[in-house]
């Protein structure tokens, strides 16, 4: 596997070094900043560094970029310029619309890791970033469905959980639970350190729940600017209601209203418990054989669909008949309930399906 990456900071050092131990990948990279090529090189994140980005991907089977969200629609444009016909691009971008309405290629799938740190730079990077990760994908209707699968089990390879959604819902989830947090972040860090200094004349002492709540403050500003103006539109309303639930919570307490205070304080607890019960679905793997015709977009709106209803495919391969004019899609699904649910969605979707 010949593996490209355009970018080698935190992220796509990351990418560099587990492709490179978990894929025996072959991987060549370039980034504006010679120091973070030579970096790479030193800490085994790149096999080489290439004069030119169009140099980097000449020859590549798979293409990362993973630059700042401001400069991915460019650069992805300039990589689909640059490679071999059967090369598939993504990128690793914390946003999607942007870069999704921008490139219509057949071989761009967009990408965005659910993983990361507070840090910067290939120096902290690590093999084992994606484990288990969630790695957001976001074909389209012209996406090739080859390609779209070639990604999918590279980064199941990689450790992560490859999973399928549209740029619109990924941008709004993403403001709720990865940049609002930042802004709050950084408020309760402004807060601490000035408001509280003013009354008390020293900086308080900071314990557990806040280091915990205020971990990712001021992050990055390389990456991080780009991210909140990128997602300004979904991140204003998220800031909104933040505002909204703060006043509803303000008015508790002006009212003195204990049983309204418990209340507030158990639906939070309840609403935690759901969101990390979400995360640890899992069970038997069931293998389901949809057959449909081999047209651009239907590996696509399969994946789309199950990911919408919150299936995540494990794995994926394609079988195309001799034909050409059809194929048949293996599936495989962890949990007995998620697997009757991507079998009915299927069927919806008009395609013949069955359990293997
Ligand atoms: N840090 C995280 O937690 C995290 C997680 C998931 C996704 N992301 C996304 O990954 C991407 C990279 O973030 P990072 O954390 O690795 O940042 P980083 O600052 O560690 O690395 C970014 C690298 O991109 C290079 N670069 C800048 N402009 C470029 C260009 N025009 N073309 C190619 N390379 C360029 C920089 O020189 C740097 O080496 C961003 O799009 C970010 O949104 C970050
Ligand atoms: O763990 C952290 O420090 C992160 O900020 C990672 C984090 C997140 O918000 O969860 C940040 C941005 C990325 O787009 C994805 C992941």
């Amino acid at each position: 596997m010949r593996a490209s990456i355009i970018g080698v900071g935190l992220i796509g050092g990351s990418i560099g070094l587990a492709a490179r131990e978990r894929l025996g990948a072959e991987v060549t990279g370039w980034d504006p900043s010679p120091a973070a090529v030579e970096t790479a090189c030193a800490r085994g994140a790149l096999d080489r560094g290439a004069g030119s980005l169009e140099a980097a991907v000449a020859d590549a089977q798979v293409v990362f970029v993973a630059a700042p969200v401001g400069a991915l629609a460019e650069t992805v444009e300039r990589v689909l310029r640059a490679i071999p016909p059967d090369c598939v691009v993504t990128d690793v971008g914390s946003t999607k619309r942007s870069v999704v309405a921008a490139v219509a290629d057949p071989r761009f799938v967009g990408g965005h890791p659910l993983a990361g740190a507070e840090t910067a730079g290939v120096e902290h990077a690590r093999a084992d970033l994606f484990q288990d990760a969630v790695w957001y994908l976001t074909p389209t209707e012209t996406t090739t469905g080859t390609l779209f699968e070639r990604l999918h089990r590279l980064l199941r390879e990689l450790g992560a959980k490859p999973t399928a959604i549209d740029a619109a819902t990924h941008d709004h989830m993403l403001a709720a639970v990865s940049h609002l947090p930042h802004v709050v972040a950084n408020v309760l860090v402004a807060q601490a350190a000035r408001a509280l200094e003013d009354e008390s004349e020293q900086l308080p002492a900071t314990g557990p729940s806040f280091r915990d709540a205020t971990r990712v403050a001021g992050a990055n500003s390389a990456i991080w600017t780009d991210i909140y103006l990128a997602n300004r539109d979904a991140l204003i309303e998220r800031i909104d209601d933040a505002t909204r639930r703060l006043g509803e919570f303000r008015a508790l307490l002006s009212a003195a209203d204990a049983d309204g205070v418990t209340a507030w304080n158990d639906a939070a607890r309840e609403d935690r418990r759901r969101l990390l019960e979400a995360q640890l679905a899992g069970g038997t793997v069931h293998e389901l054989r949809a057959s449909v015709p081999n047209e651009p977009g239907v590996v696509a709106r399969l994946a789309l669909e199950l990911g919408r209803a919150g299936v995540n495919i494990t794995d994926m391969a394609l079988y195309p008949a001799p034909n050409q004019a059809e194929g048949v899609v293996a599936l495989w699904i962890a949990g007995d309930e998620p697997a009757e649910r991507a079998l009915a969605l299927i069927a919806e979707q008009g395609f013949p399906v069955a359990r293997a």
